[in-house]
């Protein structure tokens, strides 16, 4: 038994088992054998390693984004003139990667806590019953009290009054001026696995730089500096209807990046997508039509709180961040090259296939690849067993 043991540690360090190969002359084979490799190979160079990048490991950066407006607009509502700075048309006005810029409104000046009837038309009652005391009409401005005005045939609320009257969106929109108002972005990512960071003020954009350019696709492509009116062209949508009624685009600031070559070609690109807001919209029977919410500033006046209410229209920016960073890395090179190594594979098992099933002269590859034995059955009354021939594939 001891001896059993030791032969067997011997022959495993002594020993070495390799596969005896069978080779075949035949140019079919041969052929198609070779193309299979040939593919093979050119599906891990081109595709694996120049396309995908099989040898390089990624990374996505975590990034933040500031933003600053500069314009003035001028408005002239019936003899009223009004200068609107950067203060009173973004919202909200810290600078967030997603903010509002006013191009219209429907001013409600002087409200204070009151009762007043509803607009006519909308919130329309013939008698006090229709305006039950103590509750609120789904899209009504207060709470009922419970008559009926006559004069307006509507409903009596105790609301901030006068009630906003939005029937009619100023056209052309009151601050088309903000077409030619700029947006400043600043963005910086960090890429942690790589530890590298970087901002849009890369190098070359400097204080006399950034005071003057005007981001353009082709002449300017890394000031970031945005003029309104740009962004909304580029984003496929016409300024006159999005001004009007609002709208959302999408500003992409697009890092994909090699850390392979200098850390300074890793450079931003910007993208525009209209995201809300279709530029055919005039369709007075659709559902919902542009962008719009409202805003109140309260103030007191001989000691009476009132309220000046915008109603705001307005494109809304959201600033996103896209990124994807690669450096070379040994483990997914390794990796892409084992599994194009096990891809080689493939060819053997097509042509032998090929071989042992298709070809006129099969018989006699099956029998050069494979080696026939004997197999032993045994009679469970003879202690030597019964041999019996049969021919069996190993
Ligand atoms: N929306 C914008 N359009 C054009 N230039 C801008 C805009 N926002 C900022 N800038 C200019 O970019 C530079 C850097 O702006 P930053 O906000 O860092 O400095 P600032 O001195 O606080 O700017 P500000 O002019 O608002 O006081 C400044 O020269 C600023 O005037």
């Amino acid at each position: 038994m001891k001896s059993h043991i030791t032969n067997a540690i011997s022959d495993f360090f002594c020993e070495y088992e390799t596969p005896r190969q069978v080779l075949v002359r035949n140019r079919r084979v041969g052929v198609v054998c070779r193309l299979i490799q040939l593919g093979v190979l050119a599906y891990i160079i081109v595709w694996v390693f120049i396309y995908e990048k099989g040898y390089q490991s990624t990374d996505t950066a975590v990034s933040s984004v500031f933003t600053k407006m500069k314009g003035v607009g001028y408005t002239n509502v019936s003899g009223e003139e009004r200068v609107w700075d950067v203060a009173d048309y973004v919202f909200p006005s810290q600078g967030d990667a997603s903010f509002v810029v006013m191009t219209n409104y429907i001013i409600t000046e002087g409200q204070k806590m009151g009762k007043c009837p509803e607009l006519p038309g909308k919130h329309h009652c013939s008698s006090g019953s229709d305006c039950e005391g103590g509750r609120y009409k789904r899209t009504g401005h207060g709470q009922m009290t419970g008559v009926c005005v006559n004069t307006t045939k509507t409903c009596e609320v105790l609301a901030w009054c006068p009630v906003e009257d939005d029937s009619k969106i100023p056209d052309p929109p009151l601050l088309m001026s903000a077409e030619n108002y700029t947006l400043f972005i600043k963005n910086s990512v960090t890429f942690p696995t790589f530890k590298v960071s970087r901002s849009n003020l890369v190098e070359g954009i400097d204080k006399n730089y950034i005071g003057n350019c005007l981001h353009d696709p082709k002449t300017a492509p890394l000031c970031p500096i945005f003029r309104l009116g740009d962004i909304v062209k580029m984003s496929g949508f016409s300024f006159e209807t999005i001004a009007k009624v609002g709208g959302a685009i999408g500003i992409v600031i697009d890092w994909t990046c090699n850390f392979d070559v200098d850390v300074r070609k890793c450079k931003p690109t910007y993208e525009f997508h209209g995201l809300y807001g279709n530029p055919d919209e005039k369709d007075d029977v659709r559902a919902s039509v542009g962008y719009n919410f409202r805003y109140a500033k309260h103030y007191l006046e001989d000691k009476v709180q009132k309220r000046t209410l915008l109603k705001v229209f307005g494109i809304r920016f959201d600033i996103i961040v896209q990124s994807l960073a690669r450096k070379f890395d040994i483990i997914p090179t390794l990796t892409a090259i084992g599994s194009g190594v096990g891809i080689f594979g493939v060819a053997t098992v097509v042509c032998d296939l090929m071989m042992l099933y298709l070809l006129p002269k099969r018989e006699f590859y099956k029998n050069m690849k494979f080696k026939y034995t004997e197999s032993q059955t045994q009679d469970p009354d003879s202690e030597a067993g019964s041999t019996e021939t049969e021919a069996s594939n190993k």
